[in-house]
């Protein structure tokens, strides 16, 4: 079965509620509906931005999907701060980013944590999408793939494989991330193909074929069609490409095979 792509754009810590809506209107105008067919586009704002950006999609049918960046591990409680699955999924999200790097480092998120949130999002009827990836050092002492092979094992721990189906990957190498250095589309290949693999051993090739693996680290509409163009890689995680309708739209575009008109 073919895996239909995923952009999905991970705003971070940037815009507010009314500038989220401008973004929105901005992709939406640039990218023709024709586009939709051959590629999933998500937009992932902060947690302030979601409702606005669920009132519009919503509101002027848009085909643009919509998630969260980070959720609690808990549904409900003496939380302060925190915001639950439960919340998410009635403000209509489809997608909610797990283990993102900055989590993992700025938040202390391990592996166990990074699972828990996958189990919180799934038993609420969205899709996690869990980030792995590795740091610099570990890129450049060779441990790149088993580091980040383990980081998904461990975060998927004890789900059905019912479950599995529904987790869209997403390989960052943090040495990538923000610094305008992309990986090559080899080197992301060859863990997105190692990320795959394990997903077989432990799940059966059906699963592990159904399942999206995207890419994360400087994406841009420039190198996004080298780096789709591999087996093992099935999206993106777009960062800073992600602030620009223009740009967005037009990477968006040629995931789905062809440039804008
Ligand atoms: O979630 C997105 C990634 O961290 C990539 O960010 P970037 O495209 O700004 O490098």
């Amino acid at each position: 079965m073919a895996r239909q792509p995923l952009i999905a754009g991970n705003w971070k810590m940037n815009l507010n509620h009314l500038e989220a809506i401008a973004l929105v209107q901005k992709v939406a105008f640039a990218l023709p509906e024709k586009y939709f067919a051959k590629v999933e586009v998500a937009v992932i704002p902060p947690f302030t931005d979601i409702r606005s950006v669920q009132t519009l999609i919503d509101g002027d049918k848009l085909l643009l999907k919509h998630g969260a960046q980070d959720v609690s591990e808990h549904d409900s409680g003496a939380y302060t701060g925190e915001v639950s699955a439960p919340m998410l999924a009635k403000l209509g999200c489809d997608y909610v980013v797990v283990g993102h790097s900055e989590r993992r480092e700025y938040h202390a998120e391990t592996d166990e944590v990074v699972n828990r949130k996958a189990r919180a999002v799934l038993k609420n009827q969205m899709a996690p999408i869990v980030c792995v990836g590795e740091p610099l050092e570990v890129r450049e002492a060779g441990g790149h793939v088993e580091h980040s092979t383990s980081q998904l094992i461990n975060g998927l721990k004890g789900l059905k494989a019912e479950q599995v189906r529904q987790v869209v990957v997403a390989y960052e190498p943090v040495w990538a991330i923000g610094t305008g250095k992309v990986a090559t589309a080899a080197d992301a290949q060859e863990v997105c193909a190692a990320l795959r693999a394990a997903l077989a051993d432990k799940y059966g090739r059906d699963i592990a074929d159904e399942i999206r693996i995207l890419y994360g680290g400087s994406v841009k509409s420039s190198n996004i069609g080298e780096l789709i163009g591999q087996t093992d890689i099935d999206g993106a995680l777009v960062g800073g490409a992600s602030l620009n309708g223009d740009e967005f739209a037009k990477l968006s575009a040629m995931a789905a095979g062809g440039p804008l008109p």
